[in-house]
């Protein structure tokens, strides 16, 4: 490893390698066909072999290579398991960045990863491939500063020879790589939020948002990516089912590409160790015409979800 690198940039090119890899075991998982679905909370937050051996390989690995970083990952599993060893290509795209001043002053045990293995796992049992991302975050001083999102099926709509999944990644003060930015067409609203986690208060926010058009997807890493390729103009989810580890690598790479995202107060979201892992006021993110979106939340919603 190019022990030249600040380590923020160090370990995010392994976090890169390690989610490609992590993405090739998604799709083993899925194509042996044996997904080892159990119940966590009930019929909404499942949890598969392939959530539990990603978490257990990641974690691992990270572990080799960088022992001072703390990781908090989604899963509860044993440490020991039978992880797979990992050894995914770094980076040099992520090495040979020039960091930015106040973050390569970041030492490895000030670093903190958030790790969810495999983000939209509702969508994941129910073939849904393409909502499915695995999300790497890096957090320094309290702040989601880095973020890595790989999704294992993108393009598996595309027929054969299609090459299979892809890794988006970004660094506040960098950019945000790997996607294809784009306009919403014709200038449209186009809000896009939970399909398995409504209610009436997820759907009166969504509502108030005036849109032209709802798009309904899961897992909070997809629908950033919708908001950066432009497909989605804001991700309105006025509900407090997500954690940390849902929104760390999102919103950096988010933020890195000059969008928002907060909580439906328009409070920043905090990723120190220690903090409340539910993001219990909700998610509000856009691109673009943040503070418009933000006005449209309506009172009875900010009412209901309290920081
Ligand atoms: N009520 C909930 N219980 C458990 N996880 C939730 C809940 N609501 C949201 N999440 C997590 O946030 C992600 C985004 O939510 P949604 O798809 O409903 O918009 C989900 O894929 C899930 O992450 P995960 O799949 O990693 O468990
Ligand atoms: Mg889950
Ligand atoms: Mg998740
Ligand atoms: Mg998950």
């Amino acid at each position: 490893m190019a022990a030249s690198a600040p380590v923020l940039l160090r370990v995010l090119s392994a976090a890169y390698g390690a989610a490609e890899r992590a993405g090739e075991i998604i799709r083993r998982i899925m194509s042996e066909g044996d997904l080892g679905i159990v119940e966590k909370n009930g019929a909404l937050d499942l949890q598969t072999k392939a959530d539990r051996l990603v978490q257990q390989s990641i974690v691992g690995y990270l572990a080799r290579h960088f022992p001072a970083l703390k990781v908090i990952g989604e899963e509860e599993v044993e440490a020991g398991g039978s992880p797979e060893l990992l050894e995914g290509s770094l980076s040099d795209e992520i090495l040979q960045q020039t960091c930015p001043e106040e973050l390569s002053k970041a030492q490895e045990n000030e670093l903190i990863v958030w790790l969810d293995p495999l983000d939209g796992t509702k969508e994941y049992t129910e073939g849904l491939l393409d909502h499915v991302t695995v999300l790497i975050g890096l957090a320094y001083q309290g702040k989601a500063v880095a973020g890595v999102i790989n999704q294992p099926f993108y393009n598996y709509k595309a027929g054969k020879g299609a090459q299979l999944g892809r890794t988006v990644w970004g660094v506040l003060g960098i950019g945000g790589f790997g996607f294809h930015p784009a306009a919403i067409p014709g200038g449209k609203c186009i809000v896009v939020t939970t399909r398995s986690h409504s209610n009436k208060l997820v759907n009166d926010c969504v509502d108030a948002m005036m849109p032209d058009k709802v798009v309904r997807v899961g897992g909070a890493g997809n629908k950033v990516l919708q908001l950066i390729e432009g497909q989605a103009s804001a991700y309105v989810f006025a509900s407090p089912g997500t954690k940390k580890w849902d929104t760390c690598a999102p919103e950096a790479i988010l933020h890195a590409f000059g969008g928002q995202l907060t909580d439906m107060h328009g409070n920043k979201l905090e990723y120190h160790p220690t903090v409340k892992h539910q993001n219990s006021a909700g998610v509000l993110a856009a691109l673009n015409d943040f503070d418009l979106f933000l006005n449209r939340v309506p009172p009875n919603v900010k009412a209901a979800l309290h920081p």
